[in-house]
């Protein structure tokens, strides 16, 4: 009837009005010392900036209405009867930030668990790793990013927290919670609770940028644009791009990666070339890479690591520069990681997940182009003439990669025809019968190499020579020293010379 069309044209995603009434005696908990001192190293050093109390809260809230998801696959009168979605609301005169989920809440002994075990289990091995290596924020460690400790970051933005919470099991009581963040927290059951759980924060003097709708819009497209529910503001839908990454590699259309490489990279023109993969050893990964039409730094703008770190579709860093080596910064895309924990922040990012992580995504990354290359040599070669200096750099910085690398590099010949352009695989194949070099000229262009008396020598014995335009060209060759068994010797070095073949 009218009723039910009203009511489902009715749902504004607002926070539910506050109508919580506290009914039960307010039991007063002291904060145990470890957590006092584990809220003051949350809220004062733990997270680079205090604008990610957004992103830890959201995150919560999706982990609840995932949970809640999880439970009614398998207990089927567990609902909240209300849509898997996380709604905010902020309110300017009263200087309060709102953020509510219908998931699957929390019931007394893990209201206070989730507290307590973060600050007894968690947060020991903690305090002490900070007190021995001094300091908070200590490199090597950080919590994983588990439910409480996010929740922590709400003390760097609140003077007064209150939270209600009514777990989503039948016959559950609400509650409601409250701390000034001095020393103690007070719980009592409260009626009227939505299941899931809401958050009241009275901002601090010093975060009341946190009520304005605008700021809280950019965090939230910032950090928790992929978040796996709809974020409703102030009652209007935030985040509307998928998580492409996390789709099945072969259900992506062209058309769905074009239009999310131009929303992350910021761009007008296609991806000429497009990565989608997923991995789940040594480290779970999932990740879309592009590589642009056209690069900026032709025009003299230094490219910023085009690669935003991910963990659980929640930005960890944006263009961050430790996923791929610094030549290929011209790589567009996404990596995701859920071994990466989810609250480490900025500098806390530890460096030995990170480095494996690189050497993966390199090594893979080095691997797409060279199959991108096999596939369709000339579609390459066109690559090539944009990105060569990127893949040049490569092979004189990174020795690790070095046999990776050195298959991507293009030359022109005296076998090649007018400006195509060989690998030194193809080289190596079609070379003359007990040849142990790969020989090169080094020649500002095509014309001054065939009037070389070298060339003419060379071509008389058949056997090849690469030409090298560009001056990092003698760089590579002088760093690479060999390919497959083969010594890269240049055309009038004495070795060639003395070399029987000739
Ligand atoms: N949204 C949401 N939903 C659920 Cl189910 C949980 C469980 N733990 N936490 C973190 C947390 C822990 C203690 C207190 Br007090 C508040 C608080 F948000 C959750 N947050």
């Amino acid at each position: 009837g009218n009723l039910l069309w009203s009511r489902a044209y009715t749902t504004d995603h607002t926070t539910t009005e506050d109508q919580e009434v506290v009914t039960g005696s307010e039991e007063v908990h002291e904060f145990k010392t470890e957590t006092k001192r584990l809220l003051d190293i949350v809220a004062n050093s733990l997270y680079s900036e205090k604008e990610i109390f957004v992103r830890e809260l959201i995150s919560n809230a999706a982990d609840a209405l995932e949970k809640l998801r999880q439970t009614q696959s398998v207990e089927s009168d567990v609902d909240s009867g209300k849509p898997l979605e996380i709604r905010i609301t902020l309110d300017r005169e009263k200087n309060q930030f709102i953020i509510q989920d219908f998931g699957i809440g929390m019931n007394l002994e893990e209201l206070n668990a989730n507290l307590g075990t973060i600050a007894s289990s968690g947060s020991k091995k903690f305090l002490e790793k900070m007190d021995k290596e001094g300091g908070a924020g200590s490199k090597k460690e950080n919590i994983i990013g588990q439910f409480g400790v996010g929740f922590y970051s709400t003390f760097m933005v609140g003077n007064k927290i209150k939270v209600y919470t009514k777990s989503a099991f039948p016959g559950s009581k609400g509650y409601c919670w409250t701390t000034d963040g001095q020393g103690s927290y007070t719980v009592a059951e409260a009626e009227n609770v939505a299941v899931g759980t809401k958050i009241v924060i009275e901002l601090r003097d010093d975060a009341k940028s946190y009520s304005s709708e605008l700021e809280i819009d950019s965090i939230i497209k910032k950090y928790s644009n992929f978040v796996g529910y709809p974020i409703f503001l102030n009652g209007k839908e935030v985040n509307v791009i998928e998580a492409l990454w996390t789709k099945d590699t072969k259900s992506v259309t062209p058309e769905q990666h074009q239009e999310f490489y131009r929303f992350i990279a910021n761009a007008w023109d296609d991806p000429q070339y497009t990565l989608h993969f997923k991995t789940d050893s040594p480290l779970a990964i999932s990740s879309v890479l592009y590589v642009p039409e056209k690069h900026m730094e032709l025009l003299g703008e230094q490219t910023k690591p085009g690669v935003s770190l991910y963990s659980r579709k929640v930005l960890i860093q944006p263009e961050s520069a430790g996923i791929l080596p610094h030549y290929l910064r011209f790589i567009k895309g996404v990596v995701d990681s859920e071994d990466i924990p989810l609250n480490v922040s900025r500098e806390l990012l530890q460096d030995n997940i990170l480095s494996r992580l690189r050497m993966v995504m390199t090594s893979r990354v080095l691997k797409w182009l060279d199959g991108e290359a096999k596939k369709n040599p000339k579609k390459y070669d066109e690559f090539f003439m944009d990105y060569g200096q990127f893949i040049k750099e490569g092979a004189c910085t990174d020795a690790m990669h070095k046999r990776e690398i050195s298959k991507l590099l293009r030359f022109e010949s005296s076998k090649s025809e007018n400006n195509s352009m060989i690998s030194l695989e193809d080289y190596a194949a079609r070379s003359q019968e007990g040849q142990k070099r790969i020989y090169y000229l080094l020649t500002p262009k095509r014309k001054y190499a065939e009037e070389s008396p070298y060339t003419e020598m060379f071509k008389k014995k058949g056997v090849e020579l690469l030409y090298l335009y560009d001056t990092v060209d003698e760089f590579v060759v002088n760093h690479l020293k060999e390919f497959q068994g083969f010594d890269l010797i240049s055309a009038d070095s004495p070795d060639a010379a003395s070399d029987p073949l000739l």
